[in-house]
């Protein structure tokens, strides 16, 4: 494969044309094409998909080719023949894009998490724009051509951002490798160095790695389903610089736990809070149902625009910290709370969201369904003397109508939901309420163009702030901020 051009930065980038509606398909049957494994063919990219692979038609059907960029053309293998679709991998590039930029990290395309690594960051951020468009386009929620789409905010270094590093554990011949899959196989690759990572937390993990180097811990074997080491996870406060770090393992037995611990605290300070999560099943999921708390302190402490979090190892915290601060203060701002507002933070997490709003508001209710989120968001009101907030764990579909139902009727909700985006009885709970200040986070331009579909019969979309919480990944994120009809 040769498809770098070594170019650091792009030259000069012709300016990028708006979001085009694509041709209608026709509804004449299609000649499909006879095509092999392995056969190659010159393709010219339109445009990227979701997952930001290089998007071209071959004799009319559409061919993903991962790591190729718009108006490229490229000799494209195909590795993968589908009813409706082609996958192939770049052979050779013949003509270049002017956004294609040499990747920091050699391994970009053989692990994930790297989808635009290879791409000018300007033009990532006007991606992220077009992906959003793209799914709002194939929905077509009515009132699509009202509102805003805005320029994503970008970071200014789009690098050294993951405050979490959570790598699977196992033996390469007769040395430990600590790091990522390679796409599609349960082939780990040892990752010294990620560009992405902040180096707090590849500093942490190298370490631990050459400290299990000296010790003789079993580490877990896929195929034999035995070893005891599954994975490690780090993670660091920016803001305190203390790191939590996770071990995974199959059962609750650590031999060597205290050899571990001991040098840990010689070798690496900085790490202030050991803990162990036992996942005994075969699994792709990292996390297992137990967590013990092994040494140090329980929790890290990490501040968000000025109030503080006191993160348990499995509470979910956004994984970009400078970007989270900016998107708290972007969606809060959309919300313009006032003094007398009854605030729900849904789809809370630890409650950072609001947390940060509490003291300019009435009341605040959130819920989660993870149970040690909500005890965190509980234990972080009273850390930063909160009285008016309140968390509970639950089902936002469920609590919300319930509370809705015993009379609490919310002024303000802002949702912040997993990918699968909003539960249809909580769009039905929404559309009944019809709280006059909505704000959405969306981190799946598909579920939110769904969801829209539903909310713009009683809101308006004001506009869609697209930031960058994934800086190098085709992973997008948006501030929806809805404005009542009546
Ligand atoms: C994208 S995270 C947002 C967390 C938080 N707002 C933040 O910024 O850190 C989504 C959260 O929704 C929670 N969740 C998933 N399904 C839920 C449901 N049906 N009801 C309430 N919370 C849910 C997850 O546990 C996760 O913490």
């Amino acid at each position: 494969m040769a498809y770098s051009n070594n170019n650091n930065k792009r030259t000069s980038r012709p300016t990028r044309p708006p979001f085009k509606r694509r041709p209608q398909q026709s509804n004449q049957p299609t000649v499909e094409p006879t095509v092999e494994i392995g056969q190659r063919f010159p393709l010219t990219i339109k445009r990227l998909g979701i997952n930001g692979e290089g998007i071209g038609y071959y004799k009319r059907k559409i061919t993903f080719v991962p790591g190729a960029l718009p108006d490229e053309v490229v000799i494209a293998e195909v590795t993968d023949i589908e009813p409706h679709y082609l996958v192939a991998k770049i052979h050779k590039v013949r003509e270049f894009s002017p956004d294609r930029v040499t990747p920091r990290d050699q391994y970009a395309g053989l692990v994930g998490g790297f989808d635009l690594e290879h791409m000018d960051y300007q033009a990532q951020l006007d991606y992220k724009v077009d992906v959003i468009a793209q799914s709002l386009e194939k929905f077509k929620p009515r009132g699509f051509n009202k509102f805003k789409l805005l320029p994503t905010i970008g970071m200014n270094n789009p690098y050294h951002y993951r405050n979490k590093a959570q790598f699977p554990v196992r033996m390469i011949d007769d040395r430990i490798a600590v790091g990522m899959f390679k796409i599609g196989t349960h082939e780990l690759v040892d990752l010294p160095d990620v560009a992405t990572q902040h180096p707090a937390t590849m500093k942490v993990m190298r370490g631990i790695r050459s400290i299990l180097e000296t010790l003789s811990i079993p580490i877990y074997d896929e195929r034999a389903d035995s070893g005891i080491l599954k994975s490690i996870i780090v993670r660091v406060s920016e803001y305190s610089g203390e790191v939590q770090v996770t071990f995974v393992t199959i059962s609750k037995k650590f031999p060597q736990l205290r050899a571990l611990l001991t040098a840990i605290h010689e070798k690496l300070p900085q790490v202030t809070s050991i803990n162990q999560n036992i996942n005994p099943e075969k699994t792709s999921l990292i996390w297992g149902p137990e967590t013990v708390h092994l040494d140090g302190k329980k929790y890290i402490t990490e501040q968000i625009n000025g109030k503080f979090f006191e993160l348990s190892p499995r509470a979910f915290l956004q994984l970009n910290p400078k970007q989270t601060a900016r998107l708290y203060r972007e969606a809060l701002e959309a919300l313009d709370l006032t003094s007398a507002d009854r605030l729900i933070d849904a789809y809370s997490g630890i409650g950072t969201l609001g947390i940060a709003v509490a003291d300019k508001v009435g009341e605040v209710r959130g819920m989660d369904t993870v149970p040690e989120a909500i005890a965190d968001a509980n234990r972080n009101t009273k850390l930063n003397g909160i009285t008016n907030a309140e968390y509970f764990v639950g089902e936002a579909e469920y609590l919300i109508p319930n509370w809705v139902a015993a009379g609490w009727i919310p002024d303000a909700i802002i949702v912040d939901p997993p990918r699968t985006g909003l539960d249809e009885q909580l769009r039905t709970t929404i559309l009944d309420v019809k709280p006059k200040k909505f704000v959405y986070i969306s981190c799946n331009p598909s579920t939110l163009a769904r969801d829209l579909v539903d909310l713009v019969k009683i809101y308006n979309v004001e506009y869609i702030q697209s930031i960058d919480m994934f800086p190098q990944t085709a992973r997008v994120e948006a501030i929806v901020k809805f404005t009542r009809k009546d």
